[in-house]
């Protein structure tokens, strides 16, 4: 099967796919054309009032004392240019921001509906930071190229094509001399973009990675502090800001010449200085009228102005582009897939059945494990770190689906049951399973959202956590930070257990915390978690065998294969890994 792991999803960020763009704004194609169109036609009217300044300066110059008519019909068609300028340019930004509201609410509700579809192990495979960039900074690029990047390239690209159309009117040489200034402008941009793809793909990669790696940083500050600076999310920043600064610094010194003639060119100073010379000797050869070439003054020197947003744009589309590949790869990852027959188990004992499980196709996590969870009993699973404990349990709730074998739920077939009804029927009391910033009470009610006041109150005392919310400030409803902040390690665990008791859920599946807690917090965790165990079928992911003594079944776990399986009083008769790992342990504990 494909693995739900996703190799580097920032390291291929640069890499977008072509059309990618396309394909998503498809639903609102309509839409871009009305906006294009209408912001073509703004910027057309836009250029008129200058137009008709131009022509009434010709008409006054040539016969200063006749024609009051035409120079009063000019002001009217300049006016009219300057009205329907403003008029269409709010049209066009009202169609452009209507596109842009009803794709972005479409991405995004696109977007939290596959995210709810995708198993939980992509999530943590890939980090918050790539689902938070995609909901904001890669639907940001979206919005820049809608909402501005694609009228300001149909406007400048219009300004050009009716400008030009007027100067060649005018007067043809001085038309040219413009065009060969804003021609030799484009070459010397062609020639300081000519790296650019590289460099802009390695630049807005560096960036990307420096955002996921300030979420990571934000998420986990606690461990980044506690480990100082030599954290591994503190490299991974570290090394996106070199990466960034070298990135951009090979790009300046490449381009420095071409973009300082880019600017040069591109100024109104360049324009007004070729058309004034070339202007001046024309008018000295007879070629030109001054008025002529009071025209070019006004129209063709504002023309750099009307054309360096474009560039901009241009940067804003590039932008877009990777932004959009990046959500359709999101888009593309397989969701969980759902059962065609789905199937209710009436029990709720669970079943490995040559169990497989492979993260990256090589090298096996799980390889063939076979064992029965009766229902009312406790299955602990030990082995040493790394041997796939928890990810034999992440295989149960189906973060990931077995790579071979299968396992079965009264009977059922995990991939057979509705993926809602197989989180139902299971209590997940993980390590890393947060708490969210909402009151106490709200923590608790997740287990069975409606549950009433009394409800949680009687699952926390059963958790043997009600003492320790009594004395909180605002007892039930005082507010939590995401981390739980003001709760210990052992109180924090058994909120999440008064959540599982709460949601009254036939199998418990729990991860056992790493970190040993005090005497008295671990009696309280243990008292608590007998409550949740009575009359379900309990997996428990033991790190201290001490706690996990008294289990019905061990499940001896080593790199991946089940080596011994048995009550604890059997396998230390059987002097085996289990017994090596005990005297271990109790000779460190003694
Ligand atoms: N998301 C992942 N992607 C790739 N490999 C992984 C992933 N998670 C775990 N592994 C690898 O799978 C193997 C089993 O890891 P697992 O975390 O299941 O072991 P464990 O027994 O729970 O270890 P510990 O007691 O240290 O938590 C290890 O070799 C580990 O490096």
């Amino acid at each position: 099967m494909s693995t739900t792991t996703d190799a580097d999803p920032e390291q291929s960020a640069g890499l977008a796919k072509p059309g990618a763009l396309a394909r998503l704004f498809a639903p609102i194609r309509p839409y871009l054309i009305v906006c294009g169109t209408l912001s073509a036609l703004s910027a057309a009217a836009g250029i008129v009032p200058y137009i008709a300044a131009a022509e009434i300066a010709r008409i006054m110059l040539d016969d200063p004392a006749g024609s009051a008519a035409a120079v009063w019909t000019w002001v009217g068609v300049g006016a009219a240019g300057a009205a329907l300028w403003l008029v269409l340019l709010v049209q066009s930004s009202r169609v452009g921001h209507y596109a842009d509201a009803a794709i972005l609410h479409s991405l995004r509700t696109r977007i939290v509906r596959h995210l709810g579809a995708l198993p939980l192990g992509w999530f943590r495979s890939v980090g918050s930071g790539r689902v938070k960039r995609a909901m904001t900074g890669d639907l940001e690029e979206m919005h820049e190229v809608i909402a501005h990047a694609l009228g300001q390239l149909t406007g400048a690209v219009t300004v050009m094509a009716v400008a030009a159309g007027y100067l060649f009117f005018v007067d043809v040489p001085m038309a040219l001399v413009v065009l060969a200034v804003l021609g030799l402008m484009g070459i010397s941009y062609r020639v300081s973009m000519r790296s650019m793809t590289a460099h802009v793909n390695r630049l807005i990669t560096a960036e990307g990675r420096i955002s996921a790696a300030s979420v990571e940083y934000a998420d986990g500050i606690q461990v980044v502090k506690a480990f100082g600076t030599g954290g591994q999310v503190m490299r991974r920043f570290d090394d996106a800001v070199d990466e960034y600064a070298e990135a951009f610094a090979a790009w300046v010194s490449e381009v420095r010449y071409s973009s300082a003639m880019t600017r040069l060119l591109g100024s109104e100073m360049a324009v007004l200085t070729a058309v004034t010379a070339a202007g001046s000797v024309f008018i000295a050869h007879g070629s030109l009228t001054v008025a002529g070439l009071v025209a070019f003054l006004v129209v063709a020197v504002g023309l750099p102005a009307s054309v360096l947003p474009a560039v901009s744009a241009a940067q804003g589309v590039r932008k877009g582009r990777m932004g959009a590949a990046n959500i359709e790869r999101l888009l593309s990852r397989p969701p969980l897939p759902e059962p065609d027959r789905p199937q209710v188990p009436a029990r709720h004992d669970v079943e490995l059945d040559h169990v497989s499980f492979t993260y990256d196709g090589k090298t096996r996590a799980v390889e063939d494990v076979s064992a029965v969870c009766p229902m009312g009993r406790v299955t602990a699973i030990v082995g040493p770190s790394g041997a796939g404990k928890t990810t034999l349990a992440s295989l149960l709730p189906r973060f990931y689906d077995v790579t071979s074998g299968s396992i079965r739920i009264g009977g059922v077939d995990v991939r057979s049951i509705p993926s809602a009804e197989l989180l139902r029927s299971m209590s997940l009391v993980f390590q890393d399973v947060a708490l969210l910033r909402d009151s106490v009470a709200e923590n608790i009610r997740i287990g069975r959202p409606g549950a009433d006041d009394a409800a949680v109150r009687r699952a926390a005392e059963a958790a043997h956590v009600h003492d320790v919310i009594e004395r909180l400030p605002d007892g039930y409803d005082t507010l939590l930070d995401a981390g739980g902040g003001r709760l210990s390690g052992g109180e924090r665990q058994r909120l999440t257990i008064a959540r599982a008791i709460l949601s009254g859920a036939p199998i418990v599946v729990l991860d056992e915390a790493t970190a040993a807690l005090d005497p008295d917090s671990e009696a309280a965790v243990q008292d608590a978690l007998a409550t949740l165990a009575t009359g379900k079928t309990v997996i428990v992911i033991a790190h201290r065998l001490h706690t996990i003594a008294g289990a019905d079944q061990i499940l001896v776990l080593d790199r991946g294969r089940l080596v011994e399986r048995g009550a604890h009083d059997e396998l230390l008769a059987r002097d085996g890994l289990y017994a090596r790992m005990w005297a271990a342990q109790e000779g460190v504990l003694a």
